[in-house]
């Protein structure tokens, strides 16, 4: 299958050769397939708006290539990218109501008014507008007219849906449920989107893959589920899931039939080498110190164990988080039942072999997850 959008080593300089130089995206390469629904994920400054603002046109690529359902792109103006937009500040037009705005998006496809009507309706209802349909834009607030310019794109049958942070200003249970919407929208119309967010559950529920980005660099490129279970390096390790996984550096010391990784003088994580690929005990023995990963989830406290002491917890409302002072450093567990340690406590933590994740200590790169190699 051929890629709906592609990204070719693409790469943004601001006020290239000045001092003020940014090199905003670095050498990206991306893909989406068709049908697919893609979200740029990143911290502010990380370069997903100004990838965003190339695909659509508002920004030039300083080098690489974009295409479109095999067209080259990247040098027409946006209305010739066969693009529809969602952008915020990409206005509304004043002097008509927010139906004619929206139903101005299908003025191309020549439809009877009866069944422009229809369509603007459906997502108007969708979006939950329908309230302010013959209203004009400067009668609507923030939020209402975030929903209206998602309306007039998602209407629009195009190549490529760009949204750029699409409910940014939405409250979070409206977020929520129109999130679920739009991704149905979405697959039901076989439209293919990509969408910038800084939100890691909006990225996690309406994207089939997730491209992770920092310093103008994607870390990782994969679907929600391996982003989680199969970090790529420290970044993507320590970026996706909340609360953060824990991370400390360790030396592996494989003897007879035990691999211990040693986080502290007099503390080590043991387990039996069974538990670890042969291919990753004889790696994780060359290096020095590796880097481990946990997730708080599965930091687990029992009866045996490594010792930790409580120093804060937090009930929220359907978990707990437990900070403990451990290994010389800090550890975060998540339990689900409200009988808590109390600061001060001491505790007994286990972490099964099969939630460890170890990264190389030089690169940052996974070696690998739940025992076997990355
Ligand atoms: N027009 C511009 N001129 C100079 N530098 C810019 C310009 N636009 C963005 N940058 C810089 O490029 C880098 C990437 O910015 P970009 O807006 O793409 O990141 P972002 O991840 O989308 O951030 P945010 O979520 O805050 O919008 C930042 O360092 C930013 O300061």
């Amino acid at each position: 299958m051929t890629a709906q959008l592609h990204l070719k080593t693409v790469n943004k300089k601001y006020n290239p050769g000045t001092a003020h130089e940014v090199h905003a995206v670095q050498d990206l390469d991306l893909e989406v397939e068709r049908g697919e629904i893609v979200a740029l994920l990143g911290s502010s400054g990380c370069g997903k708006t100004s990838t965003l603002r190339m695909i659509a046109g508002f920004e030039e690529v300083s080098s690489g290539e974009v295409d479109i359902d095999g067209r080259r792109i990247d040098r027409l103006a946006p209305a010739k990218r066969g693009v529809a937009m969602a952008f915020e500040g990409y206005s509304l037009y004043p002097p008509l109501t927010i139906r004619e705005n929206i139903a101005f998006a299908l003025k191309s496809e020549r439809l009877r008014q009866a069944e422009v009507n229809t369509r603007v309706e459906q997502i108007a209802a969708l979006l939950e507008i329908s309230d302010i349909l013959d209203k004009h834009p400067n009668a609507i607030s923030g939020g209402q007219q975030q929903r209206v310019s998602l309306g007039r794109a998602l209407i629009r049958r195009a190549d490529l849906h760009v949204l750029d942070e699409p409910m940014g200003q939405l409250e979070p249970q409206l977020r929520a449920i129109l999130r679920g919407r739009i991704k149905h929208y979405i697959k039901e119309h076989e439209l293919t989107a990509i969408l910038v967010t800084h939100d890691q559950t909006e990225a996690n529920a309406l994207a089939d893959r997730i491209a992770v980005m920092e310093g103008g660099l994607l870390q990782q490129y994969d679907t929600p589920e391996n982003l989680k279970n199969r970090p790529a390096n420290i970044f993507t390790g320590a970026f996706i899931g909340e609360p953060p996984m824990n991370l400390f550096a360790a030396v592996a010391e494989v003897v007879a039939d035990r691999v211990d990784l040693r986080l502290a003088p007099d503390i080590a994580l043991s387990y039996p080498s069974a538990a670890f690929s042969e291919e990753l005990q004889q790696r994780i023995q060359q290096d020095q110190g590796v880097m481990i990963g946990i997730r708080p989830h599965s930091v687990q406290l029992t009866e045996e164990g490594l010792p930790a002491e409580v120093y804060a917890n937090q009930w929220l409302g359907d978990q707990t988080h437990i900070a403990a002072r451990f290994a010389g450093g800090s550890i975060v567990s998540v339990v689900h039942d409200l009988a808590l340690p109390k600061p001060g406590d001491r505790i007994n933590l286990s972490i099964s072999a099969h939630d460890l994740h170890i990264f190389d200590n030089n690169t940052g790169d996974a070696l690998s997850h739940g025992g076997q190699l990355a």
